[in-house]
């Protein structure tokens, strides 16, 4: 019988992942629940695991014991291209953006056949206005602000169930984060799946509907972003944060 997916089952789930880097055991048995729509925050300290558990849910790495289920489906031993198909963007913390193309060509190689839809392009516009201005020019010469406004259109030039985003706000001036916040509401109303790696919890508590933690390779805490957001001595503990912090 082919699997179907059940719209009421989570989007995408990790149980019990283990993933080695060489001769380094980073991901020590995950679990992570990712609910449809919305957007869930995956936070923790520096070297937690969170860009590893990444790129081992986009078949960058591959688990060595454990299981990733994306929309019904098992993805765990699937490679990165065939995981790309089901329907998910990895906006990696480099961004990968070509400095040599310009933001057009940038994003005509994400498009299907090198064509855009030209309703989606003015909607990824509206969201990036900087794009349609910059849209001749080299990614090179972009700001880090710019760069990331490409990077995530390229994830969103074609209709995605599940955007993997890792540390977008990271050196952004404060306009452009709140341009990047703005942009992560209207993706969330037009049903996209988010699951953002962010160290900047003032940025995300206002964002996000759940929140994950992790510590040594591990998942420390699952829950609402409401609940994580009205405890304070909670955020102390999890994230080592202290009443009236911003960051
Ligand atoms: N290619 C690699 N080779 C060896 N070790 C790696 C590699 N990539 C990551 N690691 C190690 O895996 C651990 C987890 O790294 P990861 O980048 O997933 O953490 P993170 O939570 O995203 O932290 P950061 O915010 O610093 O990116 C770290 O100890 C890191 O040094």
């Amino acid at each position: 019988m082919p699997e179907a997916p059940d719209n009421n089952a989570p989007l995408l789930t990790l149980q019990g992942v283990h993933t080695h880097i060489g001769e380094y055991h980073i991901l020590q048995g995950v679990d992570l629940v990712v609910p449809r729509a919305g957007l869930t925050v995956l936070l923790g300290r520096n070297g937690a695991g969170k860009s590893t558990t990444l790129r081992t849910i986009m078949g960058l790495w591959h688990a060595s014991a454990g299981a990733l289920r994306f929309d019904g489906h098992d993805i765990t031993k699937e490679q990165t291209p065939d995981i790309s198909r089901r329907g998910i963007a990895f906006v990696p913390e480099d961004m990968g953006i070509f400095s040599g193309l310009t933001v057009q060509e940038n994003l005509r190689l994400a498009a299907i056949g090198g064509r855009f839809d030209d309703k989606r392009l003015d909607w990824i516009f509206g969201l990036f206005p900087a794009l349609k201005r910059f849209w001749l020019r080299p990614g090179g010469t972009l700001s880090g602000g710019q760069k990331q406004m490409v990077a995530i259109a390229r994830a969103i030039i074609e209709p995605r169930k599940l955007l993997l985003i890792d540390e977008p706000t990271k050196g952004l001036a404060p306009a452009i984060v709140d341009n990047l916040s703005q942009a992560f509401l209207e993706l969330k109303a037009h049903d996209t799946t988010i699951l953002l790696v962010e160290q900047n919890f003032h940025f995300v508590r206002a964002l996000g509907d759940h929140v994950a933690v992790m510590d040594d390779g591990r998942i420390v805490h699952a829950g609402s972003m409401q609940a994580l957001s009205n405890d304070e001595a909670m955020q102390a503990r999890l994230l080592g944060l202290h009443a009236g912090a911003v960051h």
